[in-house]
């Protein structure tokens, strides 16, 4: 990548709000994903990162009422319904994981349409989502109702990745998983930052996400109330007391 092509914003979101009925759970002024950086949100329970993704991505669990700007390079999305924000890019893997658990894990490697392809859009093959997690490779034939919690996330990674991103949205990846797999699922995403992709990672477990986000931003009710480079926010004395173990 050039530093020109880093210094592209991939996401840009402004004034995004997120309302169930009259309780707002996202009031997010700005925030910015660029090309080929991977981006972390953390916060506490019910401090908005899911409705931040789904808000996103165009879907909700319920009633949510959205506004906002929100762009996808030069294209507004915020306008869009959510099937023609995953045609342009914007892919979320949700909490759980958006994987079919009557196909196997080959079928499941099988896109639903052919995503258009754009200069700076990388669209992965079946056997590149192989290679990135030979643990699919292995488990081909086997039904997505009989994977393994990690084996999941990593099919639903490749299945977003078939869809060429250009940024990927994980909503807690390492939730119900092994320390090991955490730290493999996650250095993973750093290779694919490397090779140009954009990442919004939403992460409970602060410290995993800070050993590969190049920023993080900590939610708290809904507003950003910190954020910084990985390096930064691992001294800042409150991500460290709250979320790392520290003493004060
Ligand atoms: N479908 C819904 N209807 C009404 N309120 C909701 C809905 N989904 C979330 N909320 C509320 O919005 C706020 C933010 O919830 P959200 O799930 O986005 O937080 P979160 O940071 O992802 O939490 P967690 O880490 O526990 O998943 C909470 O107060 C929650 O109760």
């Amino acid at each position: 990548m050039t530093n020109d092509e880093q210094r592209v914003d991939v996401l840009s979101v402004s004034h995004l709000k997120v309302a169930y009925g009259g309780n707002l759970a996202v009031n997010v002024d700005s925030l910015t994903v660029k090309k080929g950086e991977i981006v972390g949100v953390v916060g506490a329970n019910g401090a908005g990162k899911s409705s931040l993704v789904n808000g996103l991505a165009g879907w909700s669990r319920g009633h949510a009422r959205v506004t906002g700007q929100v762009r996808l390079g030069d294209l507004s999305v915020d306008i869009l319904p959510t099937y023609e924000r995953v045609r342009s890019g914007l892919l979320l893997v949700p909490e759980g994981k958006l994987v079919f658990s009557h196909l196997t894990v080959h079928d499941n490697l099988t896109t639903a349409f052919d995503p258009p392809s754009k200069e700076g859009r990388r669209i992965y093959s079946r056997d590149e989502v192989y290679e990135l997690f030979p643990r699919l490779k292995e488990r081909r034939d086997h039904l997505g109702s009989q994977l393994s919690g990690g084996e999941r996330q990593m099919l639903g990674i490749g299945r977003a990745l078939m869809l060429g991103p250009q940024l990927l949205m994980l909503d807690e990846p390492s939730i119900g998983l092994a320390p090991m797999l955490v730290s493999q699922v996650l250095h993973t995403m750093r290779t694919l930052a490397q090779a140009g992709l954009s990442v919004l990672l939403i992460e409970q477990n602060v410290k995993a996400a800070l050993e590969v986000v190049d920023r993080l931003v900590l939610l708290e009710r809904g507003t950003i109330i910190l954020q910084g480079s990985a390096s930064e926010m691992a001294n800042n004395p409150r991500i460290a007391q709250a979320y790392l173990g520290a003493h004060a």
